[in-house]
């Protein structure tokens, strides 16, 4: 099956057990083309600059963006939430579609992924997930040196711009690039954020699970 195809048949999958189970508040498949499959790989040419290795989409809640990602990077990947119900469904969907020796989901905080795997990724995507301070925390554990953090923001305010690059710094994290674009819907906005892993963080990560998004290191 060609990619797009692939990824079509997913989002019909998720669409499915919307229904039954709160994944997304779009229900339209038109709608959800645009905003989860060209939205989710918008960020294509920012996550193809990683190096070679695994890739981990945070707060994936239905797959966004980690399916279509994963689907056209061919790399192999993590899906991450906390709630299980939610990943539960997206392994569903994915084994449906025979993917499931490539893609793989975790149940659990990314705090607690980040003690199990410190250092292990190459690639990392965040969509509708925390403010840039809390993101920027939580990825850097995750991500080895050279590793790259893709933000897909709505529109980060100057004070959640300026707060982050603190947080970077503490983190061992340094912006990269930052674009903006509008999706085929004429009104979408999106920005996009690319960070690299650079240096040790000054700070021992990861913090208490919930600390990064309750008490972000702004000070
Ligand atoms: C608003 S949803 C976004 C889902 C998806 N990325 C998208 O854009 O359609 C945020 C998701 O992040 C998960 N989440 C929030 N904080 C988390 C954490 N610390 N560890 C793991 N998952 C988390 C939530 O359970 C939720 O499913």
């Amino acid at each position: 099956m060609e990619n797009a195809e692939l990824i079509d048949r997913y989002l019909d999958l998720i669409l499915e057990e919307n229904k039954t189970t709160n994944l997304t508040r779009i229900d339209s498949k038109e709608k959800a083309r645009i905003l989860h499959i060209e939205d989710s790989l918008v960020a294509l040419p920012e996550v193809n600059r990683a190096p070679e290795g695994l890739y981990g989409d945070l707060g994936t809640g239905g797959g966004f963006p980690g399916f279509p990602i994963a689907v056209e990077t061919g790399r192999k990947a993590i899906l991450v939430d906390s709630v299980k119900k939610k990943t539960a469904i997206v392994e569903r969907c994915v084994d449906k579609l025979g993917m499931s020796d490539r893609i793989s989901t975790f149940s659990g905080r990314i705090e607690d992924l980040a003690r199990e795997m410190p250092g292990k990724f190459s690639v990392l995507t965040a969509r509708a997930l925390s403010q840039l301070p809390s993101l920027l925390e939580l990825a850097s554990p995750l991500l080895k040196k050279g590793g790259l953090f893709v933000c897909y923001k709505g529109e980060a305010s100057p004070e959640e711009e300026e707060a982050a690059k603190k947080v970077a710094k503490k983190v061992g994290m340094t912006l990269v690039s930052k674009r903006s674009l509008i999706l085929s819907d004429g009104e979408t906005h999106r920005e996009i954020f690319l960070y690299e892993k650079t240096g040790k963080p000054t700070v021992k990560l990861p913090r208490r699970v919930g600390m990064a998004q309750h008490k972000p290191l702004i000070d």
